[in-house]
């Protein structure tokens, strides 16, 4: 006898945990099902457990900037017992999770699911009929295609290594690689990164990836640009990553090699075609109510429909969209309007709303305040020599339309501008708020 369910939910991440409470809540009988502990990429191999060892990194490079104003001592760390504070975090994630769902009264299975037709799918050797479902696979590194390839670690087993190797090199030069080599570099590893672009983090503004690299070297980070990793070998001590650059070959030695090449949804052990959901080179084929365009018991969430930048709000918010339309018929539609992100380097940079390339494209009448402000007194009170800001207004209706920053606190100041941009919020508007003083948000009224 298969087991029914309102909803059935593949995944167990951010995505996933808001739309199955949300349906619970209305009274409805829901399913669960994750084939990796509960909790998500976010709280157990991304976002969280990053930043917890991110903080080692900014006390090692907090020290650093203050040599010679105050500061004395060894500075360090101890990898393993970073590793163990990180544990303090992540170990409980997912009983915590999983008794919450029993709490709420949320049926949980383990194991990979693949769908049998068009209400159903099988998990744990059983098959579970579902009124909808709710696809919150998320995302997975996307296939290198190189020999060697499977000597490549990813994002889960580096924020789990139990002891730091002394060469790493990252294929890669998004978000990833930004983050993981500040954090490696600054615990003693010689960290290269290969990056096949001409510039690191293509997400955020180019003038401020370029104050900011010169951070990154200082932190000894070698960043190699315009190269393009082709194969991998296994040496006597470790690794050969072979690369090349403009049609020279490079080859670069290492102990440990890490996948920050970009990730797509994890789509392909769901056997799609079997339920009649729509897909394109790896997408899914969604309405704008995040609904599947051919199989009308299906939605998606977060980074497995990736209709918003692949980011835990987006998840957050995907599900609460999603709970919506499958409780009340569809009427609600995702709104990414003024997400900030943030890449949490040392110091951080981040980027809310328009490009100026955007902008342009879209013949906006627009004012461009931009400077390197390293003499601002929120960089001189950390001796941070990294301090930048882009802000674009409309000329029109004063509305901010982008704002990117790189330096002190931004990670939390561009908190502020994506409040503006998203409720409409002008720039005479933030000149006349009263911020704090001295914080991060009392620079704003000189950004405008
Ligand atoms: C290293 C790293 C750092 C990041 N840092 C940040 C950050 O600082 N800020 C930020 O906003 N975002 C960050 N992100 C992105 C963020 O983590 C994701 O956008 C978010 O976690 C996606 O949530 P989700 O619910 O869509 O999917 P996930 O949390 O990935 O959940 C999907 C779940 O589905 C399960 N699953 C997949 N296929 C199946 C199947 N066939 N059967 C059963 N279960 C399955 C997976 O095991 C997984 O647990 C980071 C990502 C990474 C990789
Ligand atoms: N702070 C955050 O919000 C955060 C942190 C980490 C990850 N994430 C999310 O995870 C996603 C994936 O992150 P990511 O860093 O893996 O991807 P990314 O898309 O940010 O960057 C991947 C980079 O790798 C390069 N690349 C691809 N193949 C290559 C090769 N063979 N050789 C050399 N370079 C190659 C690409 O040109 C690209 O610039 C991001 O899009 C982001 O949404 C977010």
């Amino acid at each position: 006898m298969p087991d029914t369910y309102d909803l059935v939910v593949i995944g167990a991440g951010t995505a996933a945990r808001v739309a199955a409470m949300r349906v619970r809540k209305a009274g409805k009988s829901v399913a669960v099902i994750d084939c990796r502990p509960y909790g998500g990429t976010c709280a157990l191999r991304g976002c969280d457990p990053k930043k917890m060892l991110r903080h080692g990194a900014a006390v090692i490079d907090d020290a650093r900037r203050m040599r010679s104003n105050g500061v004395v001592g060894k500075d360090c760390i101890d990898w393993r017992e970073l590793m163990a504070f990180k544990r303090t975090f992540t170990d409980p994630v997912p009983g915590k999770h999983e008794r919450s769902y029993h709490e709420a009264g949320v049926d949980t299975y383990h194991g990979p699911a693949r769908f049998t037709g068009a209400n159903s799918l099988v998990v744990e050797g059983k098959t579970l009929v579902g009124g909808h479902f709710l696809v919150a696979s998320g995302a997975e590194p996307v296939p290198l295609g190189l020999p060697g390839e499977e000597h490549v670690i990813d994002n889960e087993a580096f924020l789990a290594i139990e002891s730091l190797p002394r060469r790493i090199v990252i294929v890669g030069g998004g978000y990833i690689a930004a983050e993981f080599s500040t954090i490696a570099a600054n615990a003693g590893a010689q960290v290269t990164i290969l990056q096949r672009g001409p510039r690191m983090l293509t997400g955020f503004d180019p003038d401020l990836v370029g104050w900011l690299m010169p951070r990154l070297r200082d932190a000894g980070i070698d960043v190699q640009l315009d190269t393009e990793v082709e194969a991998i070998d296994k040496t006597g001590d470790g690794f050969s990553v072979r690369a090349s650059t403009g049609g020279v070959s490079k080859s670069f030695a290492a102990d440990l090699i890490v996948h920050a090449a970009g990730r797509r949804p994890a789509l392909e052990a769901l056997d799609l075609d079997a339920a009649g959901i729509a897909h394109e080179r790896g997408r899914l084929t969604l309405n704008e109510h995040l609904q599947s365009v051919s199989n009308p018991a299906v939605y998606a969430a977060g980074d497995a429909a990736q209709m918003g930048p692949p980011l835990t709000p987006v998840s957050s918010h995907d599900g609460k969209v999603v709970a919506g339309n499958m409780l009340e018929g569809n009427h609600l539609r995702p709104d990414y309007r003024g997400i900030p992100s943030v890449a949490f380097t040392l110091p951080p940079i981040a980027s809310v709303g328009l490009s100026e390339a955007e902008a342009r494209e879209r013949g906006l009448r627009f004012r461009v305040k931009s400077n390197l402000v390293p003499n601002w007194y929120s960089a001189r009170q950390a001796a941070e020599p990294v301090y930048g800001f882009k802000v674009m207004v409309d000329e029109g209706d004063d509305r901010v339309l982008g704002a990117h920053l790189v330096g002190p606190h931004v990670d939390e100041v561009i908190n502020l501008f994506a409040l503006a941009i998203r409720h409409g919020l002008t720039a005479d508007d933030l000149k006349s708020t009263m911020f704090a003083y001295p914080s991060g948000a009392s620079d704003i009224g000189y950004m405008l």
